[in-house]
């Protein structure tokens, strides 16, 4: 098991509207890493996350996950995937949501409970969903996900619109995650979360134009600050 890699990505290439939105990606992740797709906005992590959750209709190549295909049915209850828009109940509260999700993975209510505390939402236990800030929905539903312990997290953007006080945290929790052997591909087009992963994707126009570590990618541009590496990357893709 620990050497099927939790995600593996092969020539793909993905067409929505008509247009080319992903172009021959490749790579593979390994079980227990925390894994950052970087990009600018529309360059196509949402949709990479998509065909990895098999959600997305491909064109070419091939997407597996802990050696299945996207998607398949024995997959289903290893990932766990938080998407950019909300993806609980918003006329329920926080504290009815998890429970909900909570009965569904066989969690009991000390687990319920403990992924409030994960995502600090202690103190919205008993708001609705409806009155929360997108980035509490998306605490929610990053708790739901871990109410199910998968395997393999991918996270779309779960940290949008956090103060920085709640996406260190969270950074903690992925890393925490981590040691214990989980899996996480997590998006965000704040290079400065880049640092905090194992390793990063930086993608471009549907391509992905580095794979490497932040020291990496440091060394290779002879940038310290990785927005400025990545600024480098992108002209050397385009000269
Ligand atoms: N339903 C759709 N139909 C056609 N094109 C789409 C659709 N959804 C997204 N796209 C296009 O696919 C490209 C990639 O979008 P995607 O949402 O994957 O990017 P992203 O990097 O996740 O962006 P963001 O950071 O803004 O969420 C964009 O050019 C977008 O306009």
């Amino acid at each position: 098991m620990l050497n099927i890699p939790a995600v593996e990505v092969a020539a793909l290439s993905v067409v929505r509207g008509g247009r080319s939105v992903l172009s021959d990606v490749t790579f593979s992740v390994p079980t227990g890493q925390i894994v950052g797709l970087l990009g600018p906005s529309g360059c196509g992590k949402s949709t990479l996350i998509r065909a990895v959750v098999g959600a997305q209709r491909i064109e070419a190549g091939d997407v597996r996950v802990l050696g299945e295909p996207a998607g398949s049915a024995c997959t289903r209850r290893s990932v766990g995937y938080v998407t950019q828009a909300s993806s609980v109940y918003p006329d329920l509260t926080v504290r009815q949501n998890l429970r909900y999700f909570a009965s569904l993975s066989d969690a009991d209510d000390e687990a319920t409970e403990g992924a409030l505390d994960e995502v600090g939402l202690r103190a919205r236990a008993d708001a609705l969903v409806r009155d929360l800030s997108g980035g509490q929905r998306t605490r929610v539903s990053l708790a739901a996900a871990l109410l199910g312990d998968p395997d393999v997290y991918l996270l779309d953007e779960p940290t949008v619109g956090l103060d920085p006080v709640l996406r260190r945290d969270l950074w903690k929790l992925f890393a925490r995650l981590a040691d214990d052997g989980r899996t996480i591909l997590v998006s965000s087009h704040v290079m400065d979360e880049a640092g905090r992963c194992d390793r990063v994707l930086l993608m471009r126009e549907g391509r992905i134009i580095a794979d490497a570590t932040p020291d990496e990618l440091r060394r290779r541009t002879g940038q310290d600050d990785l927005e400025q590496a990545f600024l480098v990357l992108a002209e050397e893709v385009a000269a």
